[in-house]
């Protein structure tokens, strides 16, 4: 199964990162560096009656390639100059042809907050993912037990952080909201282990969430009705990707979906 295969992929890369990353002196580092940026607080006061996470993504392992003319930089301008709350950028090779590098260049030419987009199994990832520029990062509950949902949380945000915890079915939104930590909180559309897409993942699973969370519909939205149902469900923002993608104009393709820029961002 894919996921599993991901998984395993992953461990690979944190055996890795055991040689080159060194904790003590990735605390140190990170003392140093100017604090992130606020992505939970973007979204709150997003641009638009709808928050928009919108995803730098080459390709997907259910899809392949999304992108071939992919220049990472470009793309998030394009994504800035469109009012984007938020960007999402994979930096999984394997599976989404992603880079750190990618999220590093893009942080040096963007002031929007940055979501790492990839598969946390380790501490040490969440000390690299702050090192290469990350204002948030993922965790994917159908990878990670609750004690290191539970842990892993607490680390991102001690080292400034912001965390968008990832569900889809209602054990794991049990097990996040059990925990009691998550304040972001994002429905995945997709199933990981079978690639189906269904909207009404979002609308099962925002309707069981309390108030005061802020929640986020992932995947699969690509037109003005998606976003009206999600919306309807209770998503105060979505994190869209392929649909963004396969336009040849980026900020055009944002405003149409989602509509122009009105500053009315509103918090609960
Ligand atoms: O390209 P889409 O269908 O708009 O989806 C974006 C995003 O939700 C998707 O890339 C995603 C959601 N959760 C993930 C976890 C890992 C990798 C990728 C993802």
């Amino acid at each position: 199964m894919f996921l599993d295969r991901i998984v395993a992929t992953k461990h690979e890369e944190v055996s890795a990162l055991k040689q080159t990353l060194q904790i003590g002196q990735a605390e140190r580092t990170i003392a140093d560096l100017a604090p992130a940026l606020g992505f939970e607080r973007a979204l709150s006061g997003r641009n638009r009656p709808v928050g928009l996470i919108a995803e730098v993504k080459k390709a997907s392992p259910s899809k392949g390639l999304i992108r071939p003319d992919f220049h990472p930089v470009s793309l998030a301008q394009a994504y800035e100059e469109a009012g984007t709350d938020c960007i999402s950028v994979l930096t999984d090779k394997d599976y989404f042809q992603g880079s750190n590098e990618y999220l590093k260049q893009i942080r040096e030419k963007v002031r929007v907050p940055l979501l790492r987009k990839d598969f946390t199994i380790d501490e040490r990832q969440i000390y690299e993912a702050r090192l290469i520029g990350a204002d948030a990062i993922l965790l994917i509950a159908a990878i990670l037990t609750k004690s290191q949902l539970s842990s892993f949380y607490t680390l991102a945000k001690d080292l400034g952080l912001d965390v968008l915890v990832e569900v889809h079915n209602r054990p794991e939104l049990e097990t996040v909201l059990d925990i009691g930590k998550a304040t972001l909180i994002g429905v995945n559309n997709r199933d990981l282990k079978t690639f189906v897409t269904d909207l009404k993942v979002t609308e099962q699973l925002i309707g069981l969430m309390p108030k005061g969370i802020v929640a986020v519909s992932e995947s699969a939205i690509s037109t003005t009705e998606d976003v009206a149902f999600v919306r309807e469900a209770g998503a105060q923002a979505v994190l869209i990707g392929e649909h963004f993608m396969r336009q040849p104009n980026i900020q055009q393709a944002v405003n149409d979906l989602l509509g122009p820029v009105t500053n009315e961002g509103t918090t609960r």
